[in-house]
Order: C-alpha cells, then sequence, then structure tokens
C-alpha cells in the first residue's frame, strides 16, 4: 500500500542561517502509530510543522494521501488533524463551539451527531457547556484532541501529547490513541517520554540535530539492539579489572564496588557460567547480582550519543 505520507529529501534553513532539517526522507504507513523520537531542538517540532503546512521547507516534497503540499495544499491539509505542543485556544468559548467550529475551518458541513461521538469518547461529554478556560489542563489538552478530530482527519499528529500530564491520564491518552489507531486513523507523535514509544508505537524514528539517524520497527529495534546487562556488587573494591577477564569487556564502576556485564539473549551462550567461573579464578567475589533489561530508553540513548 502507498505510504499515508512520504516525506523526501527536506530541508529546512531558518531565516537566521540555522539549519533544522537536513535532508529528511521519511515515510509514514497508512494506520500505524509511528513515534518520533529525538533531544530538545532536534527537528521533530519543525517537521511537524512542515507536513501540516504551518513551516515552509527550504526544499524537498511532503505529499499526504498522494497530495502535493504545495501544489494541492487544501487536499493536503484536510486529511491531517494536528494536536500542537502548546495549547491555544479561545479560553472563552464552549467546548462544543470549541469542536464544532474547527469542523466548519475546514469547510465541512455540521455534524451535531459526530462531535457527540467525539466528544463522549473523549470523557468530555459532561463537559460539552463548560468554558474552556474552567477546564483543567488534562481536559484541555483533551479539547484540542477533539478539534483535530473534528474534520475526520485520516492522520493525527500529536505532538508531546503528555507532556506535564500525570501518570493516570497519560495512560488514560494511550488509551485514546490506541483507540484512534482500532478505527483507523494513522498516528505520528512526538515524545520525551521514551517508554510511551515503548509502549504504544509500532513503528519507532529516531531524528537527531535535523537529521533521521533511525527507523525501525520497534519490536525489531528491541530484539536487535536490546541486550541484557549483568550487573555485580563486589565484596571488595576494584582498582582496576584484571587482564584474564580481558574477553568479557567488563565495565568497572568509578567507585570499584561494580561490575557490569553486557550479553545479549539470543546467542548461543550469555557467557554467565564461564565469566562466574573466572571470577573465581581471580578471587573476585561478590554479594549481590542483578540482571537488566536494556530499554528503548538506553537504546535512544546510546543512539543519540553516537
Ligand atoms: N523560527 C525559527 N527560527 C530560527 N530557528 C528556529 C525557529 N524555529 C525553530 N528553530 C530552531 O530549529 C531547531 C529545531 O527546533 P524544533 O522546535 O523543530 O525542535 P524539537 O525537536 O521539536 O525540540 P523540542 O523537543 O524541544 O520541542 C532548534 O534549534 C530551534 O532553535
Amino acid at each position: 500500500m502507498a505510504p499515508v505520507i512520504s516525506v523526501s529529501g527536506l530541508s529546512k534553513t531558518y531565516a537566521s542561517g540555522f539549519t533544522s532539517l537536513n535532508n529528511v526522507n521519511l515515510e509514514i504507513e497508512r494506520g500505524e502509530i509511528f513515534a518520533l523520537l529525538g533531544p530538545n531542538g532536534a527537528g521533530k517540532t519543525t517537521l511537524i510543522s512542515i507536513i501540516c503546512g504551518i513551516v515552509n521547507a527550504s526544499s524537498g516534497k511532503v505529499a499526504v494521501g498522494g497530495h502535493d503540499i504545495d501544489g494541492d495544499y487544501r487536499a493536503a491539509r484536510a486529511l491531517i488533524g494536528l494536536v500542537p505542543q502548546e495549547l491555544h485556544t479561545d479560553s472563552f468559548e464552549s467546548v462544543w463551539a470549541t469542536v464544532s467550529f474547527s469542523r466548519g475551518l475546514f469547510g465541512k458541513p455540521k455534524n451535531p451527531a459526530l462531535i457527540e461521538k467525539i466528544l463522549k469518547d473523549l470523557s468530555l461529554w459532561d463537559k460539552k457547556d463548560a468554558k474552556i478556560i474552567t477546564l483543567s489542563g488534562g481536559m484541555k489538552r483533551r479539547v484540542m484532541i477533539a478539534k483535530a478530530l473534528s474534520h475526520e482527519p485520516q492522520v493525527l499528529f500529536l505532538d508531546e501529547p503528555t507532556a506535564g500530564v500525570d501518570v493516570e491520564l497519560r495512560k488514560g491518552m494511550w488509551d485514546i490513541v490506541r483507540e484512534l489507531k482500532a478505527a483507523g486513523v494513522t498516528i505520528i507523535l512526538t515524545t520525551h517520554y521514551i517508554e510511551e514509544a515503548e509502549e504504544m508505537a509500532d513503528r519507532v524514528g529516531v531524528i537527531n540535530k535535523g537529521e533521521i539517524v533511525l527507523v525501525e520497527d520497534k519490536a525489531k529495534l528491541m530484539a536487535k539492539l536490546g541486550g541484557k546487562r549483568l550487573s555485580l556488587h563486589l565484596q571488595q573494591r576494584l582498582d582496576a579489572v584484571p587482564e584474564a577477564l580481558a574477553p568479557y569487556h567488563l565495565a568497572l564502576s568509578d567507585d570499584g564496588w561494580r561490575l557490569a556485564y553486557d550479553y545479549d539473549t539470543k546467542g548461543e551462550r550469555t557467557g554467565i557460567t564461564s565469566l562466574l567461573g573466572d571470577l573465581r579464578t581471580a578471587g573476585i567475589r561478590f554479594v549481590d547480582l542483578e540482571t537488566k533489561q536494556s530499554s528503548l530508553e538506553d537504546i535512544f540513548v546510546s543512539l543519540v550519543r553516537q
């Protein structure tokens, strides 16, 4: 199937001369949840803003549902719902008016039944007559999602949907995103909470300094790069790892009390048994040990460092 969004050779240099995107190529598949990860200033918002037609690209091409965002702006934009990072909407309007009005902006005929469904799905129905200013932060965020869904977009961009949202609401937001996916909406989210990407995404893209450094199926990424770490708490401090243990590439903590051994769970053998034997031979004893699966966060940090 043709990708719902296709970005090719996209670059952006701001008037200041700063290049925030450098030759970005990216395809988003229909119906997937795609998490775009990157440190502050990596270019995530710039990329989303260009796809949504808010910022002009310096060069490159973007098509949404096959419509070029320059040549066929209206058709491309009509397929997109955007929930921006900053929440801005008229504080003195009611929830109902805010969401209905937004649909009108896209030239779509009134559809009260649809607006009712969206508000109910987002648990906002009992607030439909409330003024935005009287809502909590989490409710306002849900109003922004309702607004973005009011014109029935095929693709929804969520720019840090859970920034500053408490744990419970965040989980609620994840449920909403899953329901949208089940309803056939393609979702692209940026997040600083990597566990969010780990929990939700079908695919993960990492952007750093304006360049896409990786795009991968999440499960494959974690299987490929996600190893395990065995951590040993020593009985006696070590100054250095003995030469005899060099083949294990052990990492000694700065304080000399911990040794760490990284191993691959999919390898034929982990090497743990021989490591423990060689530690004994070297006279190194430990009082405790633990193993930890590396998370998407570990993978992300090592990618961005590289
Ligand atoms: N209007 C502008 N003029 C000049 N530079 C800009 C402008 N907008 C953004 N930038 C710069 O482009 C870079 C990318 O910004 P962008 O907002 O896309 O990053 P981001 O990945 O969304 O970051 P964050 O995670 O902090 O939201 C930053 O260095 C930013 O300072």
